[in-house]
């Protein structure tokens, strides 16, 4: 694992790691930010996952995150959105390929070979972080759009790991808008069963019991001017299914707001106190 760069802020230091990752196949970079507290104590990590488009850069650029780390003692890791590289398989579109990685496992052709984010971000990276960080052994999950997918699916999955999930305007029902219709396809295949291994509201109806039992704390940040509001995020398929059982979740509908770092910068403070809490 090899440090690229380094920067103080705050009380704290933001940096860029590259690594190779056994699951992708591929170099990686990850954001790590430290604040200065891991000197002498072992942190909870809270771990980003960032949209469509975006590298390790977006969340740690514009979300001004760092403060709230740095105040709440967290270490806060964000990885890629997507395995990277020549040699890596790619689309012209923005929503397939590198930047598109949608936190899944793909099954089919030319994906195979390194598209394996949710092997990366379930398994791979949490273990290379507690082993070169001082980490306290509890975490949690957050993300933005695609990254908001598949911080809750990830979640569900994985109960024992994680303390709590938020997700600013998430693609909650990948299987039923075009953005998680188009990547599941690609990546999938035709196979609606693995397509559910990878929706949100379908591992909510998975998973309810166990949810309910370990009463997850899940928030749900969404704008009511977000561009894909109502063709490819639709938060009320998530609201709909975890009333019907019984699932406790919080669902903010922030008025004036749209679906860009903005938004996230306004709320990310809020995002952060409620892990802490659970991360304590
Ligand atoms: N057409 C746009 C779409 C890309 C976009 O809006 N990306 C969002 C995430 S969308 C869901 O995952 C994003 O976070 N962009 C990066 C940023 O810094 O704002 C385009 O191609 O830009």
């Amino acid at each position: 694992m090899k440090q690229l760069t380094t920067h103080r802020i705050f009380n704290g230091e933001q940096q860029i790691w590259q690594h190779f990752s056994g699951s992708l196949n591929c170099e990686m970079k990850f954001a790590i930010y430290l604040p200065d507290t891991a000197k002498n104590q072992k942190l909870p990590v809270l771990y980003w996952l960032s949209g469509l488009t975006c590298t390790e850069q977006n969340f740690i650029t514009k979300s001004g995150y760092q403060r709230y780390a740095d105040e709440h003692n967290v270490i806060v890791v964000a990885p890629d959105t997507s395995p990277r590289g020549e040699g890596v398989a790619d689309d012209s579109s923005y929503d397939l390929g590198q930047g598109a990685g949608f936190y899944i496992n793909a099954t089919q052709g030319e994906w195979i070979k390194h598209y394996q984010m949710y092997d990366y971000i379930a398994q791979e990276l949490p273990a290379l972080i507690n082993a070169h960080f001082p980490t306290s052994g509890k975490q949690s999950i957050f993300g933005h759009s695609m990254g908001g997918h598949g911080a809750l699916t990830i979640a569900f999955k994985n109960l024992e790991n994680y303390q709590s999930v938020s997700a600013f305007s998430p693609i909650v029902a990948p299987m039923q808008v075009a953005w998680g219709q188009k990547a599941f396809t690609a990546y999938l295949g035709d196979d609606k069963q693995a397509w559910a291994d990878y929706d949100s509201v379908a591992l909510l109806e998975k998973h309810h019991i166990e949810i309910k039992q370990k009463n997850l704390p899940i928030l749900i940040e969404q704008g009511d001017k977000d561009e894909f509001l109502h063709t490819q995020l639709k938060p009320e398929i998530f609201c709909q299914m975890a009333d019907k059982l019984g699932v406790n979740y919080q669902f903010e509908l922030q008025a004036g707001f749209d679906h860009s770092y903005y938004f996230i910068a306004s709320f990310i403070g809020k995002h952060i106190v409620f892990h802490a809490k659970y991360l304590k």
